[in-house]
């Protein structure tokens, strides 16, 4: 079978981990980094095509989309129209992933691709995890308690706001699914805090969780892009209560989103039929290389 080429779209830090996911894939190459100027060539990239317009990169079966989350559902659909697949992480739960994963299906559907929505790791992977939580245990409660550690989401949400140079959203567990956020700003020069402060707590990111904003000399001194998940069912099976389930990780968060956007283009090449889906819709061992046979032998 031929190699699947992928392009990364956006080198920020999901883009960085994804040349890597896809470097280190079988059954993939590099076709290329889109970038919104391709002026700049870091050194690691030395030989490979970058490019402003994925046309100039030939044939391309899928697209990781590596771009902010809220520049998800304006990009994804240039790709889809042109008969290439997407992946993405966009990562704002609820209606709004809903709004996507609807558009994206019905422009997937006309242009004969895919679009793999929302798969990072949550919603992504641990979305899978809940929803097999649930086969297993139909009634009861399930926690998913994230970090100590980086959100990058809400990291590029702070980011965004004007006045901000940089910014680290660290996402504190305080038990029971519930969240305070600390958020760590480096200002530009006669930026007004009180009101970047305010924008930021007033963004639906950040507006339902206890959240603290501190002005700091440097971002770079405080990054750490570690995270992790705790994630808790106590529930019923059939009649029997008191079925305790629990799934926890460790994490570095670049890496794992874009480990889990590859595999997902896996998928998106080779099993989906034209339309979009997000993770727990889409079959495991689609995600994986290899004979088939081969993986229900050893893994089932
Ligand atoms: N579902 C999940 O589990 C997870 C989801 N994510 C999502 O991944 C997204 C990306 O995170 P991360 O890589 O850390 O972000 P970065 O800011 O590091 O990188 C984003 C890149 O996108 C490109 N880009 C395109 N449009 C814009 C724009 N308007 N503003 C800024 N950059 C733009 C830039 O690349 P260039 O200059 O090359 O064009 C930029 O470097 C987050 O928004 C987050 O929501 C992240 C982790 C987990
Ligand atoms: N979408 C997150 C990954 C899941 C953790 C999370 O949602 C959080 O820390 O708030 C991210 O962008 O890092």
């Amino acid at each position: 079978m031929s190699l699947t080429r992928i392009a990364v779209v956006g080198y920020g830090n999901i883009g960085h981990s994804a040349v890597e996911a896809v470097r280190a894939a079988p059954d993939m190459e590099l076709a290329g980094i889109v970038r919104r100027s391709a002026a700049a060539v870091p050194s690691e990239l030395a030989g490979v095509p970058i490019v402003t317009d994925v046309s100039a990169l030939g044939k391309v079966d899928v697209a990781l989309l590596c771009c902010p989350t809220r520049s998800v559902p304006d990009t994804a659909p240039e790709y889809l129209r042109r008969g290439i697949h997407t992946v993405d992480s966009f990562d704002i739960h609820g209606e709004s992933l809903l709004a996507l994963r609807k558009n994206l299906d019905a422009i997937g559907k006309q242009h004969n691709s895919v679009a793999v929505v929302s798969a990072g790791w949550d919603p992504g992977s641990d979305s899978l995890m809940r929803t097999l939580l649930l086969a297993m245990a139909p009634k009861g409660l399930t926690y998913t308690d994230f970090g100590p550690g980086m959100s990058m989401g809400h990291s590029v949400c702070a980011k965004s706001k004007p006045g901000v140079k940089d910014a680290l959203s660290m996402t504190i567990p305080a038990g029971s699914g519930v969240h305070r956020r600390m958020v760590y700003v480096e200002l530009e020069a006669g930026a007004d805090f009180s009101a970047v402060e305010k924008a930021i707590k007033s963004d639906d990111y950040f507006i339902k969780d206890d959240t603290h904003v501190f002005a700091v000399e440097s971002i770079d001194t405080l990054k750490d892009m570690g995270h992790g998940v705790r994630m808790t069912r106590k529930g019923v099976s059939g009649v029997t209560q008191n079925q305790r389930f629990e799934f926890r990780m460790t994490i570095n968060n670049p890496a794992l989103t874009a480990q889990v956007m590859t595999s997902c283009a896996r998928a998106a090449a080779h099993h989906l039929k034209p339309g979009a889906y997000t993770v727990p819709e889409i079959a495991p061992m689609d995600l994986l290389p290899g004979d088939r046979d081969t993986l229900i032998k050893t893994l089932v």
